[in-house]
C-alpha cells in the first residue's frame, strides 16, 4: 500500500549561499500492507514526522521512491498530488487543525467540497459522519465552542468522510484524555477491521503503539524495524 525505496532527505537551513544541510532520513527502505496498523515510533528529532510528510507529499524526498497505491507519487505535480491525496489519504493531527472560523459540520465538509459533491449529499454524509463519532448535536458549533475531546471528533470526522483507504495519523491522541484516547483507538480499530482502513500512526503512546500489528522504529533517522511476535521484540536493523 505504501512503499519506500531508497529513501533520503535532508532540509536546508539558512540564508541563500550560507546553506546549511540537516540529513534527516538515511536510506529508509519500508512497506505498509493494505489493511496494516503501523506504529511508527523513535525519540524527538528522530525523523518521524518527516517521513509521514514525505507519505503525505508535503515535502519530497531529497532521493528515493515512493508509491501509495501502486502509484509512484514522487513523480506527481502538486495538482496531481492534490487529487491523489483526496482520493487516498486522510490525516489525522496532534492539534485536529480544525479551521476556527468553520463551524463544525463546515469543517468535515470540507474535504466533500473539495471533491465537488453536490450540497444534498453533503448534508447526508456529513451528518452521518458527525452521528458516528458522537458530535451531531455539534454541528452548528464553531471549534473554540468545543471540548478537546469534541474537536478532536469532529477532525476524525473530516479525516474519514471521504472513506480513505489510508490514514496517516502525527500523536492522534497527543491532546486527549484517557478516556477519549480509548475511544479514538477503538474507532481506528473498528474501521481497520471492517472497511480495511490501513493505518500509519507516530507515536510515543504506548496504548497506540499496542493496537498496532507492528512498530517501526527509527533512531537517528534511520529505520530499526521491530517487529511484534507474541510478545518479544525482534529487531532487525537495516
Ligand atoms: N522544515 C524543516 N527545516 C529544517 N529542519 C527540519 C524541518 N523539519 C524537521 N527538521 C529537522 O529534522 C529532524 C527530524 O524532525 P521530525 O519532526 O521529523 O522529528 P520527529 O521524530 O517527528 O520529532 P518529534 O517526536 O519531536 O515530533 C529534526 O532535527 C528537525 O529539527
Amino acid at each position: 500500500m505504501i512503499e519506500m525505496n531508497r529513501i533520503n532527505h535532508q532540509f536546508a537551513i539558512g540564508k541563500k549561499g550560507k546553506e546549511r544541510v540537516i540529513p534527516v532520513l538515511h536510506d529508509i527502505d519500508m512497506q505498509v500492507k493494505q489493511g496494516e496498523i503501523v506504529a511508527i515510533v523513535g525519540r524527538s528529532g528522530s525523523g518521524k514526522s518527516t517521513l509521514l510528510n514525505l507519505m503525505s507529499g508535503y515535502i519530497r524526498p531529497t532521493s528515493g521512491e515512493i508509491r501509495v497505491a501502486g502509484q509512484a507519487v514522487t513523480s506527481l505535480s502538486e495538482g496531481e498530488w492534490a487529487n491523489f491525496r483526496l482520493a487516498h489519504l486522510g490525516f489525522m493531527f496532534q492539534s485536529f487543525q480544525l479551521i476556527p472560523s468553520m463551524t463544525a459540520f463546515e469543517n468535515a465538509e470540507l474535504p466533500l467540497v473539495l471533491k465537488g459533491i453536490g450540497l444534498a449529499q453533503r448534508k447526508k454524509k456529513v451528518m452521518e459522519m458527525l452521528e458516528q463519532v458522537g458530535v451531531a448535536e455539534y454541528a452548528g458549533h464553531y471549534p473554540g465552542e468545543l471540548s478537546g475531546g469534541q474537536q478532536q471528533r469532529v477532525s476524525v470526522a473530516r479525516s474519514l468522510i471521504l472513506n480513505p483507504p489510508i490514514v496517516l495519523a502525527d500523536e492522534p491522541t497527543g491532546s486527549l484524555d484517557s478516556d477519549n484516547e480509548s475511544q479514538l483507538l477503538s474507532m481506528i480499530q473498528h474501521l481497520n477491521q471492517d472497511r480495511g482502513t490501513t493505518f500509519v500512526l507516530i507515536t510515543h503512546d504506548e496504548q497506540v503503539a499496542s493496537i498496532a500489528h507492528r512498530t517501526i522504529t527509527l533512531k537517528d533517522g534511520r529505520l530499526l524495524n521491530a517487529y511484534a511476535t507474541g510478545g518479544t521484540l525482534v529487531y532487525e536493523t537495516h
